[in-house]
């Protein structure tokens, strides 16, 4: 039996049931109310991974390395806070970032000298990763629509070095049709309800959600979706991830795409280096998506990791 948690809505928590079995939601629920290690990437547009976790084992921080992501560590959480009082966080030589959200760059793959394009970009955790992998080379476009939230992202990016990237403020949704068949890899990172970061310690983070919030944002996640896609070159390869549980916002979405384009767009397989995760559903509400969708792959949260969504699409001939 997992603990109950009355506080969190109702409907989330019946359709988190019918989701997920007994000790999925069990550690699902666990982590809404878990203090986790701080997970912190090292930039490597600012400092080499040597230099820099020298300096901070020097200054006592209890370094973990990440073992799929060289430039990924945690400390624990009672060391956030001096983390953030170091001049490698005040220099822009580190950034602090949930593990789960470096597996979608991760899976991205992008090379310097690419063109890519980050859809949903702020505060631009995603967008600096997509940077350092790619060395600064090359042409990467991050697009916010929120004002405030792309001056974060400047911000980010002026402060991390990350000089190759080109800011746009404007509406996602109007992208593809401005930039047809333009780039090699695209991540859509989406707006979403941001169910996997509820926390128990912060009621506004689960406040405002509803069932007709949900829906509201899947039917903006899929025109971002589409215009990602035809953004995206013939052979180009896309991420989409959201940190929602709810299928509506993931598997429904991906499935729209999906009858839409016919065989123009596949869904690739992807290898994932840790175990707490569940592939993507078939079969939910009445509703049935393609076969396919078994090959998305939602992160369950755990000790260290928030829970998220992700699938990887590839553009297979021009539509
Ligand atoms: C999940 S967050 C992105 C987080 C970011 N990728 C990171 O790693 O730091 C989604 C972002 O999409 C932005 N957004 C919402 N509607 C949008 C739209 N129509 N076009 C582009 N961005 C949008 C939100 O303001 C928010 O900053």
């Amino acid at each position: 039996m997992h603990s109950p948690t009355p506080e969190l809505p109702r409907a989330f928590l019946d359709k988190l049931s019918l989701l997920l079995d007994e000790v999925q939601l069990e550690q699902v629920l666990n982590s809404f109310s878990r203090e986790k290690p701080t997970t912190f990437r090292i930039n490597t547009l600012k400092g080499s991974i040597q230099d820099t976790t020298a300096e901070l084992c020097a200054a006592q921080f209890n370094l973990t390395p990440v073992p799929w992501l060289p430039s990924a560590f945690h400390i624990p959480p009672e060391q956030r806070r001096a983390l953030t009082e170091t001049d490698a966080f005040y220099q822009g030589r580190i950034y602090i970032q949930n593990l789960s959200s470096m597996v979608a760059p991760f899976l991205l793959a992008p090379q310097p000298g690419e063109t890519v394009l980050d859809l949903a970009a702020a505060p631009g955790g995603k967008t600096l990763q997509i940077a350092a992998m790619m060395e600064n080379q090359g042409r990467l476009s991050a697009v916010e629509a929120v004002k405030n939230r792309f001056f974060k992202l400047k911000a980010n990016l002026d402060q991390q070095g990350a000089t190759m990237v080109k800011t746009y403020l404007t509406d996602g949704r109007s992208v593809g049709n401005k930039c047809p068949e333009m780039f090699d890899r695209v991540l859509l990172d989406a707006p979403c309800s941001s169910e996997a970061r509820f926390s128990l310690l912060d009621p506004s983070s689960w406040e405002h959600w509803s069932t007709r919030k949900v829906s509201e944002v899947a039917r903006k996640q899929k025109r971002l979706l589409q215009s990602a896609f035809t953004s995206l070159k013939v052979g180009g390869v896309m991420i989409y991830c959201t940190c929602s549980f709810s299928p509506e916002e993931n598997e429904h979405v991906v499935n729209h795409l999906l009858k839409k384009y016919g065989s123009c767009v596949s869904i690739e397989s992807i290898d994932l280096p840790f175990s707490n995760t569940m592939a993507g559903i078939t079969h939910w509400q009445k509703k049935t998506y393609d076969d396919a969708l078994t090959q998305c792959r939602r992160i369950l949260p755990n000790e260290i990791m928030d829970g998220f969504f992700i699938c990887k699409l590839r553009k297979q001939a021009a539509c």
